[in-house]
C-alpha cells in the first residue's frame, strides 16, 4: 500500500543517477530542430555526436507523484545555434517543473502556447520554475557539459509534437563571440 521512499546520491560532476534509466539523444535524432540543415547534415556524417543523455527515475503516470531526472547537455553548436534538448509541452498542460542547474552553463528558453518567450540564464544553483502551459527547452552556452536536475508530476507527461514541427520563437545563438537570443526565422505562429 505504501511505496518505500527512495535516497540516491546523484554524481554533481557527471550527472550520473545511480539505477537510473539512461537515455541518449544523438543529433541524428534532432532532424529538423536546427536552422542550419547543412551543418546538422555534416555533423551526422561525420561522427553522430551525443547531444545529451537523460538520467531518469520514473514513477507509474499517476496524479500527486513526482519524477526526477539529470541531464548531461554536451557543449556544442550546429552552424550558429548552441546544442539544447528538444524541448517539450507536458501532455498534461498544467503541470508545473522545476529545474536546478548542478554544473557547466547555460539557460532555459520558455514559451506560451501563443509563442511568447522567455530566456532565464543558468549557473550551478540556479533554480528555474516552469509554470503550468510553459514549453521549455535547455540550452547549453558554454564549453563544457551543462548539467541539470528537473523534478516534474509523474502524470506530466511529453508533448513534443508542436515544438519539433515549429520550434521555439526564439533561438540562441554565438555572434562576434557573443551569446544572443534572437528571433526565429523560421518561427511562424
Ligand atoms: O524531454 P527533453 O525535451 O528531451 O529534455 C530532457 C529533460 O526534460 C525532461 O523531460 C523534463 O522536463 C527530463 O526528462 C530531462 O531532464
Ligand atoms: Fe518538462
Amino acid at each position: 500500500m505504501y511505496k518505500e521512499p527512495l535516497g540516491v546520491k546523484v554524481d554533481f560532476e557527471t550527472g550520473i543517477i545511480p539505477g537510473a534509466k539512461k537515455s541518449v539523444r544523438r543529433l541524428s535524432d534532432m532532424k529538423g530542430y536546427f536552422l542550419d540543415e547543412k551543418a546538422w547534415e555534416e555533423m551526422v556524417k561525420n561522427g553522430d555526436p551525443v547531444v545529451y543523455e537523460v538520467y531518469a527515475v520514473e514513477q507509474e503516470e499517476k496524479e500527486g507523484d513526482l519524477n526526477f531526472a539529470t541531464t548531461v547537455l554536451y557543449p556544442g553548436k550546429v552552424g550558429k545555434e548552441f546544442f539544447f534538448t528538444k524541448g517539450h509541452f507536458h501532455a498534461k498542460k498544467d503541470r508545473a517543473e522545476i529545474y536546478i542547474a548542478l554544473k557547466g552553463k547555460g539557460g532555459m528558453l520558455l514559451q506560451t502556447p501563443e509563442g511568447e518567450a522567455r530566456w532565464i540564464p543558468m549557473e550551478p544553483g540556479t533554480v528555474v520554475y516552469v509554470p503550468p502551459y510553459w514549453a521549455h527547452r535547455t540550452v547549453n552556452t558554454g564549453n563544457e557539459p551543462f548539467i541539470f536536475l528537473a523534478i516534474y508530476p509523474a502524470d506530466a507527461g511529453h508533448d513534443y509534437g508542436t515544438i519539433a514541427e515549429k520550434g521555439f520563437s526564439k533561438v540562441v545563438i554565438e555572434e562576434d563571440g557573443e551569446v544572443k537570443v534572437v528571433d526565429n526565422p523560421r518561427w511562424k505562429s
